[in-house]
């Protein structure tokens, strides 16, 4: 390849990477692998300035802008930071600074969060708006979103607050809520979140802000910009906006010169595993804005701050085995199983390998000795290959082909990285799978069976489908290992109790791909009954051939399914996939005839639902409609209306002219304020 198409190439790679992380919230390599392929890329550019391009991912920040929120432009850009890894690259900054300003410089080191950078706009000393950090010069808006975090202050204290400001900062996922979300999620046997970054900013994203409040999200804030702002210096800044009301974490401090700086990494090198939240770095700003404001910007970073990046810890171990498992969605994942190794105080023994594509591109073999890093996420990865230690008789590593629990043969859907295994009906894991989903709490929501139990009920060939479990009674499940009269009793009570779940749920429960909460509740109310949404559309035809009249069929029931608001060609072709299977036909006959509701309630058609099930409401104020129009609404949709604002309440919905009073303590207590539009948007 010649420089420029190793440019062109990396760029491209690059771009790929930063859509996936910034847009997706996936990471498809290592930040250690993006961080090398980057600075691979500036020393390229370096040594060829002749192909200097300003959108290069080198230059740029690399978020984007999505469709599903309002864009905003910032008034004030959002930058990201350039990288040092040594005293050294601290040395040659302070020269670069010293060219540029008089006088001493002092620094501020603060910690660097790990997280999503946020935006958070105030107005005459109340919350106005959050926005993204996007491609730094606009963002989403995710303001309904970010309201319902308890350390973002709605009304702000104190004085000298700016009558305009903006305050940047990060939203982190800690450790502790992170890990408590995933224990859930694995008695519910869904796929585990990879690490607190990726899951905070996913929840940003999220289209209901009432998910968004159940998740344990903190803002943290460092940052302050705006045009006439009562400080000369950073450290000044971070004092005030503490003052003001906003979460500043307390560990930051001022440092006289690069020695202390360095003596602040150290330390916090070792300290940072005992923080609530994760940090990758420190940061290491100019404290005095005059001098901040000589420095100025690149087009990707401030002059006068710098990222120094703690590095994470790595090992090297053996490579003993590579083996495969299988998801409840028939997903394949290989996994490196290692020679046993300590990492930063914990013994691995396993890691993940993601997919062959990944195998391929580190050419990862058995027997190999590799580097294992556990950074940010729970399952450790390994990084590289000692191609130096490779074994003489080593292989290449030949992908499985068949499903290590059924032997099927495994397929490979074009465009996409994983293997996995059809067999869906016969394949252990993934009948497990599709019950545990099935009874989970958003689905059925069946009390009395857990993970555990499902895996007893299949492997003693008791179930083998869900619309098995209707056919369990006290009798047959007692001889079960473990199994008290009680709690036999209470599984068979609640899969009775299951056959009033809302048909939306039940269709939510099937376990179509692609059809989760949402969709299942458009697609129910949509088609309003289980044989409307099964039904293939009848067509005249002139041919005989029944293969081509029922390929016609499907083709127009896609078609039917994808004009749809929001059911993309994805999911239309799934949903027919499922509907059109005989096997599933037969299942959701099966279901029906135990009783399960298939159609949508005459009193859901009326616009109940209970999607506000177990929040507190407050109305204050005037509104558009009736108050008593938005009361109803509530209690259609499930919700409890009070009159006085508790630390119970779970929304005000704030109309104008609102009483002081109770402006304020809904702001003390920190309850998240939604105007009439944002309700609405919620039922
Ligand atoms: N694995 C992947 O596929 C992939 C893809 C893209 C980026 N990345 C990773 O993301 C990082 C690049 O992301 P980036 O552009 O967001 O830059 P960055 O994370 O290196 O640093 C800039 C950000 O740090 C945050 N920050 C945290 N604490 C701060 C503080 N006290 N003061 C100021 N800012 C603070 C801000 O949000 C700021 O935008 C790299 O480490 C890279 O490895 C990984
Ligand atoms: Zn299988």
């Amino acid at each position: 390849m010649t420089p420029k198409e190793q440019i062109t190439s990396l760029r491209e790679e690059l771009r790929h990477y930063n859509h996936e992380y910034y847009v997706n919230d996936n990471s498809e390599i290592s930040d250690f692998e993006f961080d090398k392929k980057l600075e691979q890329l500036k020393q390229l550019e370096a040594a060829h300035p002749e192909y200097f391009d300003p959108s290069s991912p080198s230059v740029r920040v690399g978020g984007e802008v999505t469709k599903n929120f309002e864009t905003v432009v910032h008034k004030y850009r959002m930058y990201s930071l350039d990288n040092s890894y040594s005293l050294q690259d601290l040395k040659d900054w302070e020269k670069r600074i010293k060219k540029i300003v008089d006088g001493p410089v002092e620094y501020v080191c603060e910690l660097k969060y790990d997280g999503a950078s946020i935006s958070l706009r105030y107005e005459n000393g109340a919350f106005a708006k959050a926005v993204t950090r996007g491609d730094g010069s606009q963002g989403d808006e995710v303001t309904t979103n970010v309201r319902t975090i308890n350390s973002v202050p709605l009304k702000l204290k104190g004085d000298d607050i700016p009558k305009e400001f903006e305050i940047r900062g990060e939203i982190v996922l800690p450790w502790e809520g992170f890990n408590a979300m995933n224990a859930a999620r694995e008695k519910e046997g869904l796929d585990l979140y990879r690490n607190p970054r990726n899951t905070a900013s996913g929840s940003l994203k999220l289209q209901d802000s009432a998910e968004v409040a159940k998740r344990p999200l903190e803002c943290l804030l460092y940052q302050l910009a705006g045009d006439d702002l009562p400080i000369v210096t950073q450290y000044e800044g971070l004092e005030r906006a503490r003052s003001w009301g906003f979460k500043v974490p307390q560990e930051s401090v001022l440092a006289k010169d690069l020695d202390e700086v360095m003596r602040y990494i150290e330390k916090w090198d070792v300290e940072r595993k005992n923080l609530p939240y994760e940090t990758d770095g420190v940061v290491i700003k100019v404290n005095s804005l005059r001098q901040q404001e000589e420095l100025g910007f690149t087009a990707k970073a401030p002059k006068w701050a710098m990222a120094y990046k703690f590095s994470t810890e790595q090992v090297s171990t053996r490579l003993e085995k590579i083996t495969y498992q299988v998801g409840r969605t028939g997903a394949v994942t290989p996994v490196a199983n290692l020679s046993p190794v300590e990492i930063s105080g914990t013994t691995v023994r396993r890691a993940s390998l993601h997919n062959a594509d990944q195998i391929e591109k580190l050419d990862i073999r058995e027997g190999d000795e590799v580097y294992v890093e556990k950074g940010g996420e729970i399952i450790p990865k390994i990084v590289a290959v000692d191609l130096s230690k490779r074994p003489d008789d080593s292989q290449p590593t030949v992908y499985a082909i068949h499903c290590p629990e059924c032997d099927t043969e495994l397929i490979r859907k074009e465009g996409e990285a994983q293997h996995f295994c059809p067999n869906e009906m016969g394949c252990p894991p993934q009948i497990k799978g599709r019950i545990q989903h099935f009874i989970s709490r958003k689905a059925m929501d069946i009390d009395g069976i857990g993970a555990e139990t499902v895996d007893q009920l299949v492997e003693a060939g008791l179930i083998a489908t869900y619309a098995d479990l209707y056919e369990l009674t006290v009798d047959k499940v007692l001889p079960l290992e473990r199994m008290a009269q009680k709690s036999a009793e209470n599984m068979v009570n609640g899969i009775e109790a299951s056959k009033k779940v809302p048909f939306e749920r039940v269709l939510f429960a099937l376990g179509i791909r692609y059809v989760g909460e949402t969709v299942a509740k458009k697609l129910a109310y949509h088609y309003k009954s289980m044989d409307a949404l099964m039904k293939m559309p009848e067509r005249e035809h002139n041919s005989t051939d029944l293969f081509s009249q029922a390929t016609d069929a499907a083709t127009e029931k896609v078609e039917e399914l994808n004009a749809i608001p929001e059911i993309g060609r994805v999911i239309a072709q799934s949903v027919c996939d499922f509907i059109q299977d005989p096997l599933h036909r037969g299942t959701v006959q099966r279901l029906k005839e135990y009783g399960l509701q298939m159609e949508i309630a005459a009193e859901q058609l009326e616009g109940k639902t209970d999607v506000l099930a177990g929040k507190s409401f407050v109305i204050s104020g005037v509104f558009e409609r009736s108050r008593n129009e938005l009361k109803k609404m509530v209690e259609d949709n499930g919700g409890k209306l009070s009159s006085s604002i508790s630390g119970k309440t779970d929304y005000l919905i704030r109309g104008k002219n609102m009483g002081p009073s109770k402006l304020e303590k809904a702001g003390k207590l920190g309850i998240p304020m939604i105007s009439e539009e944002e309700f609405l948007g919620m039922v």
